[in-house]
């Protein structure tokens, strides 16, 4: 068996092009590590199909597979198009309704019921993230009038954005709660909450799952501008956050996403909660076999500023190359992580004096980190039972493995977002971990003369102390 090329994890939206179980299977040997199952397209049948068929691509490669159910939230959307795609030019006349219609060139329905009553005229409104741009001239009933200003190609279901106008909406919706309560029941790993504004809004989501007994990763969707500043609230709330592009870049000016990217991937890192970069990764594969040349400067980028996953969206669920893509994004970080500085604790904590404010735990990773730095270990093995110990050794994107080992499927399955940590799931705690430290080395050949492990008290071991383990190997 052989350890990855790269720590960056992987994720993969999966469609119609990746559907089938051939394809799954190319996709997790190419390097995926979760699958994202967007539940604003697709029926709950299909999702399942889609789950079954997944675990079952996982069973037959030995690969891990994480399986994230994203909540479609408060999204508007254009219903279903008679025929598409419907070109629209600049000063076209178009109506937007909320009435249950099949749409043409010049009527299109809505899935926000109340927009008539939201939007006055002189409103922008964008489609199809944000590639169209509209503006309202007249609300007259249920229809809203408007006039093309940036034009182009308009298909069933896309979505509409309206930036700069209070929806009065809590992001947790009745659609999220059905969609977290078949995720529940098909044991889905992970739920990510689109158009989070706060911290309730993914308590709420908590609460809920926590209600059906279900006890999934959470990640907070960053993707409107509110939600900026309630960052530290929403971290605390959260599991792990996705920098979603795709409406972010329409929500706020475009020119500033690069910015707060590199913001919330810091402010993410520094809480070892794992983060997402997102949407338009590598969009020119949906229809070629190579990404342009900014493409793959920006997946490597997302990964020099401390991004834990790369996601595709379109590129795996419609494109044409799916499983490219996948060998793609593996390949770029696996050529850039060696180029990635490890961080030290003093970068961490912004160079304050924190002589006196770490924790144990938190010293341990510091010893590690230091270890790692003079010495090159096979990996570091880390007994976990939450996880927070694999996370806290990953934010120093450390250039060995976190073997991150622990009892508990759901805590192999939530490292599966973490860079650089390989979860290993084992039933019974090893009594004896040099022996077993030794047959993992030789299993994945690992290189190295030391493996180090750590331990703090566990629930077996409550009075035991943090130590850190150096074994010769
Ligand atoms: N389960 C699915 N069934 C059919 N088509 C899908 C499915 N999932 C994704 N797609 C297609 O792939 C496209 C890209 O997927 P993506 O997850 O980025 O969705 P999106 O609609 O752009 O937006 P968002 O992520 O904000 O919900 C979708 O617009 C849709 O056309
Ligand atoms: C992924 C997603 O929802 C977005 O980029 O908007
Ligand atoms: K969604
Ligand atoms: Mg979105």
């Amino acid at each position: 068996m052989k350890l990855p090329d790269h720590k960056t994890k992987i994720i993969c939206t999966i469609g119609p092009a990746s559907s089938s179980r051939k394809v799954m299977e190319e996709m997790l040997m190419a390097g995926m590590n979760v699958a994202r199952l967007n539940f604003s397209h697709g029926s709950f049948e299909s999702h399942r199909q889609v789950i079954g068929d997944l675990r079952a691509a996982s069973r037959a490669t030995g690969k891990r597979l994480a399986i994230m159910a994203d909540l479609p939230g408060p999204k508007m959307r254009i219903g279903t198009l008679k025929d598409e795609p419907v070109e629209l030019k600049p000063g076209d006349s178009i109506v937007l309704t909320s009435d249950d219609i099949d749409g043409d060139r010049e009527r299109v329905s809505v899935s926000f019921k109340r927009l008539p009553q939201v939007v006055t005229p002189g409103n922008a409104l964008y489609l199809n993230d944000g590639i169209i741009q509209i503006e309202v001239v007249s609300v007259i009933g249920n229809d809203v009038a408007c006039r093309v200003v940036v034009g182009g190609e308009l298909r069933s279901r896309k979505g509409l954005n309206l930036p700069d106008i209070d929806l009065g909406i809590s992001a947790f919706t009745e659609r999220d709660h059905e969609c977290l309560t078949f995720a529940a029941q098909e044991g889905v790993d992970a739920v990510s909450q689109s158009f989070v504004e706060n911290g309730d809004d993914i308590r709420a989501v908590r609460r809920a799952a926590e209600d059906m007994d279900y006890h999934p990763f959470i990640i907070a969707k960053i993707e409107r501008s509110n939600a900026l500043e309630q960052m530290d609230d929403i971290l605390d709330a959260s599991d792990g956050i996705m920098i979603a592009r795709g409406d972010l870049g329409v929500e706020v000016p475009i020119e500033r996403i690069a910015i707060i990217q590199k913001d919330l991937m810091r402010k993410a890192n520094r809480r070892a909660k794992p983060v997402i970069t997102a949407t338009q990764m590598l969009e020119s594969m949906t229809e070629t076999r190579r990404p342009t040349r900014a493409e793959a400067t920006d997946v490597a980028n997302a990964i020099l500023d401390g991004t834990d996953c790369v996601m595709l969206s379109g590129e795996s669920a419609m494109g044409k190359y799916p499983v490219d893509a996948v060998a793609m994004l593996a390949s770029i970080a696996a050529a850039v992580e060696p180029h990635k500085r490890q961080i030290t604790v003093k970068e961490l904590y912004g160079g304050g004096d924190f002589k006196g404010t770490l924790k144990p735990a938190h010293l341990i990773a510091v010893s590690v980190e230091a270890s790692v730095t003079y010495a090159s270990p096979a990996a570091v093995f880390a007994p976990t039972r939450s996880g927070a110990t694999a996370r806290s050794l990953s934010l120093f994107r450390l250039p060995v493995w976190v073997a991150a080992v622990s009892s508990r499927h759901q805590t192999c399955q939530d490292l599966a977002f973490s860079y650089g940590v390989f979860p290993v799931h084992e039933t019974g705690h090893p009594e004896d971990w040099d022996a077993f430290v030794r047959r993992w080395v030789e299993m994945y050949r690992a290189p190295g003369d030391i493996a180090i492990l750590t331990e703090g008290p566990s629930t077996r071991h409550p009075d035991a102390h943090n130590r850190m383990e150096i074994i010769q190997l």
